[in-house]
Parts: C-alpha cells; sequence; structure tokens
C-alpha cells in the first residue's frame, strides 16, 4: 500500500538529475584549480613537488606550500578541524533534529491508528537509511574488518607507511612486534607515527563523506518537509492546513503550534546548513586537495550508496517496500 502511495501522490521528490550537482562541482573545482593563478602559486610555489591533477601522487600532502595563500587549502582550517574531520557528528546530529523536529515523525496530535502505523513504518525506514548511509561511511573510512577500505585501496595499489620499513627493519632485529608494524596500515596511525602515507591510490576521504553526507541529509530534508511546504494542491507553507479531507491518508498529520512551527524550521536551518558548508568544503577539496582520479573514486562510492538507498528505490517495488522513500 505504501508502495502505491509512494507512486501515486503527487509529492515533489528530488528528480535524480541533482546528483550531477556533485561532478559538476569537482569538474569546476579541478578547472579553478588549472586556471587559478592563485591556486598556481601555492600548487608549485614553495612545495617540493609541483601539483598535477592527473598525476598520481600523495596530493594531499605534498601539493601544497607549508602556508598556502588561501585559508581553506590550509588543513588546519576551522571548518576542516571542527566541521569536516568530525562530519559524520554533524550529519547525526541534523538528522536526530528532523527526527524531533519534523512532523512527519513527531507529530503529537490524535491520530488514527493507520496513521500511526504509517509513522512508525517511516520511522524505523528513516533509521534504516541512516544506518546504510553511515555503514558506507564507517566501512570506507573508519574500519573494515581492520583498516577501512580507503586504507586497503590504498596499500593494494602499491602504497606504503615510510615508516612501516623502519618498523620492519626493527622488527626483523627483533625490536618490534608484528601488532606494531599493522598499526601503521591506515593513514591515520601513520601520520600520527610520523610516517609519510605515499605511493599509492588515496581515494579521497574528505569527497566520500561530503557526498555522502550532503547527499543523505538533502533526500532526507526534502522528504520530511516536502508535506509541510507543498500539498497536492499547491504550496501552502502553513504546515499543511489548506490540506484536503480526501488527502488525509496519504499525508501525516502536521503539528502547527507555533513552537512546533519554530523547532520545524531551525532543523532544516540546520539541516540545509551542513549541506551548504559540506558543498562548499567539497569544492574546496576539489580545488586543493587530491589528484583527479582520487577525487573521483570517492566521489563514485559515495554517490553509488546514495544512488541505491535513495534513487533505485523509486523504481524497485521491493526495495522500496524495505528502506522507503523519505517522506512517504
Ligand atoms: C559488517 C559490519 C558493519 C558494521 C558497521 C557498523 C557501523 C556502525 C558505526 C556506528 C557509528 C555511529 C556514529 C554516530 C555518531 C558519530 O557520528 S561519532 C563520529 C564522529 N566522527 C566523525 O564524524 C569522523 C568524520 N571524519 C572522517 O570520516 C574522516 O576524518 C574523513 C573526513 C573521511 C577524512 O579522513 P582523514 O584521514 O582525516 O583525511
Ligand atoms: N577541504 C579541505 N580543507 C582542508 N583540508 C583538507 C580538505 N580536503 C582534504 N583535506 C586534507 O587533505 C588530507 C587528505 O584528505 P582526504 O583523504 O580525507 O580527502 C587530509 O589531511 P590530514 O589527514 O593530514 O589532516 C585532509 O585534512
Amino acid at each position: 500500500m505504501l508502495a502505491t502511495m509512494a507512486t501515486s501522490t503527487a509529492r515533489p521528490v528530488f528528480p535524480s538529475a541533482v546528483l550531477l550537482i556533485y561532478p559538476a562541482t569537482l569538474l569546476l573545482g579541478s578547472l579553478f584549480s588549472i586556471i587559478s593563478p592563485t591556486a598556481h602559486r601555492d600548487l608549485s610555489g614553495s612545495s617540493p613537488q609541483p601539483a598535477s591533477p592527473l598525476a598520481p601522487s600523495l596530493a594531499a600532502d605534498l601539493h601544497l606550500s607549508e602556508s598556502p595563500v588561501n585559508y581553506f587549502a590550509r588543513k588546519n582550517n576551522v571548518f576542516n578541524i571542527y566541521f569536516v574531520k568530525i562530519g559524520w557528528l554533524w550529519t547525526t546530529a541534523a538528522f536526530v533534529s528532523l527526527f524531533i523536529f519534523q512532523p512527519i515523525y513527531s507529530s503529537s496530535r490524535r491520530e488514527s491508528s493507520s496513521h500511526q502505523e504509517a509513522r512508525f513504518r517511516r520511522t524505523l525506514q528513516a533509521i534504516l537509511r541512516y544506518a546504510l548511509t553511515t555503514t558506507v561511511w564507517y566501512l570506507a573510512t573508519q574500519w573494515f574488518f581492520g583498516p577501512a577500505i580507503i586504507d586497503r585501496g590504498f596499500v593494494a595499489t602499491g602504497g606504503k607507511c615510510e615508516r612501516a620499513l623502519e618498523k620492519a627493519g626493527k622488527m626483523a632485529a627483533g625490536q618490534d612486534s608484528p601488532t606494531d608494524l599493522e598499526t601503521l596500515f591506515t593513514a591515520a596511525t601513520c601520520k600520527t607515527a610520523g610516517g609519510a602515507w605515499t605511493g599509492g591510490h588515496d581515494i579521497s576521504g574528505h569527497v566520500l563523506m561530503l557526498v555522502l553526507a550532503t547527499g543523505f541529509l538533502a533526500f532526507e530534508a526534502v522528504g520530511a518537509s516536502a508535506p509541510v511546504c507543498f500539498s497536492r494542491f499547491g504550496l501552502t507553507g502553513d504546515g499543511g492546513r489548506e490540506r484536503k479531507a480526501s488527502d488525509a491518508d496519504n499525508t501525516p498529520a502536521i503539528d502547527s503550534t507555533e513552537t512546533g512551527g519554530f523547532a520545524r524550521t531551525w532543523s532544516l536551518r540546520l539541516v540545509w546548513g551542513v549541506v551548504g558548508l559540506g558543498w562548499w568544503m567539497l569544492f574546496m577539496t576539489a580545488i586543493w586537495f587530491h589528484t583527479w582520479l582520487e577525487k573521483w573514486t570517492g566521489l563514485s562510492i559515495a554517490l553509488s550508496a546514495v544512488y541505491a538507498i535513495y534513487i533505485l528505490p523509486r523504481r524497485i517495488a521491493p526495495l522500496r517496500e524495505v528502506v522507503g522513500l523519505p517522506g512517504v
């Protein structure tokens, strides 16, 4: 029944073409890094290795000078440290705010049992989509039965931690244990140990995480707010008060109290703020960090996940039955 609702409701949805914004952003960033004199000066100035957006290299670590001209080309810029580096926390917080404040999940109105059932199912499916997205992020960037997929890919394509060789020497001489050596097989532990993570294909974790997080939040926010902003009879903008009785079964009851409206608006602002800043940081990564290929592999993994979780269910009914569609 829900599947039918998904296809028959005239509720606006994100067209899948919206995902093209991501490759367009990477293209624009790469183009900017090629033609901008600032980027050129930063990339080739005092750095020991000139930048080549196509060359396999440790772009993230070697392309930039110690104090780049552009603030966003610095790894320690405040947005990188307090936003991207803890990006999943922001993503989770924004999603939770949708959950708490958007009436399609949280309405306190008395409602029929069929409405309650639909709300329960909608909530479970939103949690499932969050869990799936989080699992993709976690396996790709944090842990995959040991080092994350990104780190395993790097080692598999010939990358290594330079300090690992030193360790191996010590190990052979009996001064070090094999467990110590293993800890150098992730980018983070290698860098923490003062080593250089060099030589392989270093998929951009920033691109992967930012595309995944912004895609996830944007689809969820549009789904959660669409019934509030629109009805099938046109734009209402008032929490759906113009909705007709015949629409009652298809659209959730809306809590239109003033407090509810305030919280609802601010939760959406938080989500779109995270999406906007996420897009900006993606653009910055596209300009200042990594090679072309490393950015595109990060993009492909994230886009495939977003496509599988948000676009495929529109076409494949059994999948839609399981993961649902945001806001339906
Ligand atoms: C088959 C079994 C699968 C099991 C998978 C289970 C997954 C469960 C994970 C549960 C985690 C829930 C997290 C929810 C709360 C949080 O968000 S806490 C985490 C806060 N941390 C972050 O947000 C870190 C984000 N940063 C990164 O991912 C990386 O820094 C980066 C952006 C990818 C960049 O990497 P660098 O190496 O630093 O360049
Ligand atoms: N937009 C951005 N702003 C600042 N630093 C960025 C960045 N994008 C990537 N980086 C940095 O480039 C390195 C590789 O990023 P990633 O592989 O995640 O894309 C990381 O360095 P550190 O690991 O030394 O902090 C990361 O902080």
